[in-house]
């Protein structure tokens, strides 16, 4: 491949490589996108978001209309996923720095369907995250010999909510925890370890599908933050009234509020740190 452009971003240190390409002409084999982020060998990233307008890619061509802009989002080892929340502000944010969007409310289209966002000045982004689905059962998830009983959540990508102690109790996270049955997450799952803080503030570690332990995961967040509302028996859905959770990552924090819709927003940072070209031939 010929030299390719690339950028670089994050989202409370939840990585990417942004991979322009308006027309939807590049090919990235899930070999080229674990290449492209290997933290070593090459540029790295939890992930990489290719900027596609919706109009040239088959999966999004429905949502043109609403969404100029797809989020192709894949994970570290080049698998897809349908939806990252850190990344959808990186992307939002890259736009408007590429002078793609003119405002600072924009949709994008990404695999879980279209997602609005609002760039505020002060730098913070907003993402309607869509509602979370708590679906029902038991599901347990362990490290070594210890496991403890998680929340099924989806955010448009599965997740496993773990109220557990300590996040020390988690371990490494070198490997992905299990999870049971195995059958509750056919496509895998990401897994979230969460702690109190205080009222309606908790802190959380992921282990991400396709990508390891990050520094954050927005999704994941969003999931946290309506698993821990349920147990602490609040339901803006019953109350009538927004309720908001500040969920804090290693990489820093993250403002989720639930509306009585249902609706669930994400607000924080994003940040682009460099822009670049690989070697031709490098890929
Ligand atoms: N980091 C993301 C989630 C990325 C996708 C995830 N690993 C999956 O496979 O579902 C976020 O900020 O939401």
């Amino acid at each position: 491949m010929n030299a390719l452009h690339f950028l670089k971003g994050h989202g409370t240190e939840n990585d990417f490589v942004i991979v322009p390409d308006a027309e939807g002409v590049i090919e990235l084999s899930a070999a080229d996108v674990a290449k492209l982020c290997d933290r070593r060998a090459g540029i790295g990233g939890d992930g990489l978001l290719r900027v596609v307008r919706s109009a040239a890619h088959p999966e999004a061509r429905e949502m043109a209309a609403e969404a100029e802009w797809f989020m192709d989002y894949r994970n570290s080892d080049g698998s897809v996923a349908e939806m990252c929340g850190n990344g959808s502000r990186v992307f939002a944010l890259y736009l408007r720095r590429a002078g793609l969007v003119e405002a600072g409310d924009l949709a994008i289209a990404t695999r879980a369907g279209i997602r609005r966002v609002h760039l505020a000045k002060d730098g913070d982004v907003t993402v309607g995250m869509g509602a979370a689905r708590l679906i029902d059962g038991d599901v347990t998830v362990s490290v070594g010999d210890r496991s403890w009983p998680a929340r099924h959540v989806n955010m448009g990508n599965p997740h496993a909510v773990a109220f557990i102690d300590d996040l020390d109790e988690a371990g490494d996270l070198f490997r992905a925890p299990g999870v049971a049955p195995a059958g509750a997450y056919p496509d895998g799952v990401n897994v979230e370890f969460v702690v109190d803080r205080g009222p309606r503030h908790v802190a959380m570690r992921v282990h991400e599908r396709g990508s390891g332990e990050t520094r954050s995961c927005g999704t994941g967040a969003c999931a946290v933050a309506v698993a821990s509302a349920r147990r602490d028996g609040v339901d803006p859905a019953v109350t009538g009234r927004p309720e908001t959770y500040t969920v804090d990552v290693p990489g820093g924090r993250l403002v989720i509020t639930e509306h009585p819709d249902g609706a669930v927003e994400m607000t924080g940072p994003a940040v682009i740190v460099a822009e670049g070209r690989t070697e031709d031939g490098w890929l």
